[in-house]
């Protein structure tokens, strides 16, 4: 196989025509009337026909449509649409693109075809240095709150990811106008002064999580709203109703029934309000602060958290002329402003999850490796635990981010030899180690020599994923759903891994990916892409080889 650059692969040599399916959530409505059954895919592969047909049903029932009504949107009969999702019916383009306008979305697309795959060869150093770039979560806090303003938002140093390109699509679809710069970093957003709430975009919305931080900006909006249920990563089942607690002293009701939740405002009946919060949760410290950003009067918000995204979205808010006491605390004092309307520009932190994951890349292929813009308020705890580990490293002079605030240095880590750390390695809100970078350290421990015990008692589901590093050789033992002993050294070996479904675990395979000799090959990773902005590139630039392909 040739050395090819992830660059070179971008470039595709021709273009093919793809039936792209996009999954329908459990919460999609139910099939409202008799329709002729679908093909039953159990019976077999299903051929291309089948496949579009049952494409088609599922689209067709996620606008909650019968196939007569359908077929009216078509022109055609009922019995055509029973035979297109039986696969009885061949379809030309033409009516493909009739039934992409007539579900009300993209049935089929020209581009490279299937999911994405990395073919890895591991097993060399990197070298050099990598900038590490705005953090997902500040980004997606911060698209939220502009619903806050009635001037325009700029957003300077947005990560072009899919997270933040699934709140644009919400956004989009109630009325806010999001326009790029031409270089694509920064975002301006203009809110209108009536949203149209029942245009929500539910496809975008259902896959993220964060949407749930549209509750408390729109309840300043509209009495009564509806919003679909919040989804994201497979990571297990997370909370909403420390959310749900957050916000009723701003008179918030929410009842979650048939996939959506059904919002209802009362005004707040006092004047100055306490919340506390029963989780320090960084979305519902935001939503919290986010509806106090617009209520009369002062709240309080205690058991906060401190976090690197609350920070920049405390900062922003300031910037709005809203008063916000306590920043980096777990206290803060927020003074309304009723009506927001101020014209302001917000240049997002650096991410300290993405810069966790590029000294991983780095340790884990013992690389003498720089990663610079650094948040090191936000890795301080990381970084000590590693030095435990007996990673040698040094640090910068410390510099301010663009934001005028959060201190960052470059890190240069050199190889080192690991040992496993004496106590369990866990993660505690900030100022702990950072829940997210938790993955990284089972990844780090595989390569020390000893046992290492992580504790991830925040997901039911995270730590399951990070058995697949045994794939690649390393000795993982699941002990319960949220303990995992990890024993090292690890002799890596390259394997055919299919991606968790879950964003930092995924990432976790590839860096493991890039220690292992070999070739190894990483499927459906475009899970990576929901966080990480050009991660593979940016690999490939220092030194990794890393291969992206289609099927
Ligand atoms: C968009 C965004 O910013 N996402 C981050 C945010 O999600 P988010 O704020 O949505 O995190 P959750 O509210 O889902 O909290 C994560 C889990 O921790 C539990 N929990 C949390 C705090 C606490 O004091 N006690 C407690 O038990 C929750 O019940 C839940 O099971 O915070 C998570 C935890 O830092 C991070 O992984 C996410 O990347
Ligand atoms: C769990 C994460 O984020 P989210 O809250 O967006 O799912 C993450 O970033 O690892």
């Amino acid at each position: 196989m040739p050395d090819r650059s992830v660059a070179e692969w971008r470039v595709p040599g021709h273009l093919t025509c793809e039936i792209r399916c996009r999954p329908v959530t459990a919460t999609s409505p139910p099939s409202p009337t008799t329709e002729a059954p679908a093909p039953d895919a159990g019976s077999g592969t299903p051929s291309a026909m089948h496949r579009i047909g049952m494409l088609v049903r599922d689209a067709r029932r996620h606008r909650g449509l019968t196939q007569q009504q359908l077929a009216e949107r078509l022109g055609t009969s009922q019995s055509a649409v029973a035979r297109i999702e039986q696969g009885g019916q061949n379809l030309t383009l033409e009516l493909l693109g009739r039934l992409s306008e007539a579900l009300e979305r993209e049935l089929f697309s020209v581009g490279p075809a299937g999911p994405t795959h990395l073919r890895v060869t591991g097993g060399t150093p990197l070298r050099g240095s990598v900038v590490v770039k705005s953090s997902k979560n500040a980004a997606v806090a911060l698209l939220c709150a502009a619903l806050l303003n009635r001037g325009r938002t700029t957003l300077r140093n947005v990560a072009r990811i899919v997270e933040v390109d699934r709140i644009l699509d919400v956004l989009r679809s109630i009325g806010v106008s999001a326009t790029w710069d031409d270089a694509g970093r920064d975002l301006t957003l203009v809110v209108p002064d009536e949203l149209d709430l029942a245009g929500i975009d539910a496809d975008a919305a259902r896959r993220t999580r964060s949407i749930i931080m549209f509750l408390g900006p729109l309840l300043h909006r509209a009495p009564v709203f509806d919003l679909p249920y919040a989804g994201g990563c497979d990571l297990g089942t997370r909370t909403v109703e420390p959310h749900m607690i957050a916000l009723r002293p701003f008179g918030l009701e929410v009842e979650a029934r048939g996939g959506r939740y059904h919002a209802a405002v009362t005004t707040p009946g006092t004047a100055d309000r306490t919340i506390v919060l029963t989780e320090r949760g960084d979305t519902v410290t935001e939503n919290a602060l986010l509806a106090a950003a617009r209520t009369d009067g002062t709240t309080t918000i205690r058991n906060a958290s401190s976090n690197y995204m609350v920070q920049d979205l405390c900062l922003y808010l300031q910037l709005l002329g809203v008063g916000v006491e306590g920043l980096g605390t777990t206290t803060l004092v927020v003074r309304g402003r009723p009506v927001i309307e101020a014209d302001v520009d917000y240049t997002i932190s650096e991410d300290p999850v993405e810069a966790m994951s590029l000294l991983t890349a780095g340790i884990v292929t013992d690389s003498e490796l720089t990663v610079c813009r650094a948040p090191i308020e936000f890795l301080e705890i990381e970084l000590a635990t590693l030095a435990e580990m007996g990673l040698r490293y040094t640090l910068s002079p410390e510099y301010l981010a663009d934001n005028g605030h959060t201190r960052l240095v470059d890190v240069t880590i050199s190889p080192s030899r690991l040992k496993a750390p004496i106590d369990k390695v866990h993660p505690m809100p900030f100022p702990g180690l950072n829940i997210d970078n938790l993955p990284f350290f089972a990844v780090i421990a595989a390569a020390a020599t000893g046992s290492t015990l992580i504790h991830d008692w925040v997901y039911d589901n995270r730590a399951i994923h990070l058995s697949d590093l045994t794939r690649l050789g390393a000795d993982v033992r699941l002990l319960d759903p949220h303990r995992v002993l990890v024993s090292g050294p690890t002799h890596w070996s390259s394997a055919e891994v299919v991606c968790p479904p879950a964003l930092r675990p995924a990432v976790c395979i590839l860096l493991a990916m890039l220690a292992a000799k070999g070739t190894s090959v990483l499927r459906n990773v475009d899970i990576i892409a929901r966080g990480y902005e050009q991660l593979y590139e940016r690999l490939v630039e220092m030194g990794a080889r890393i291969e992206v392909f289609h099927d």
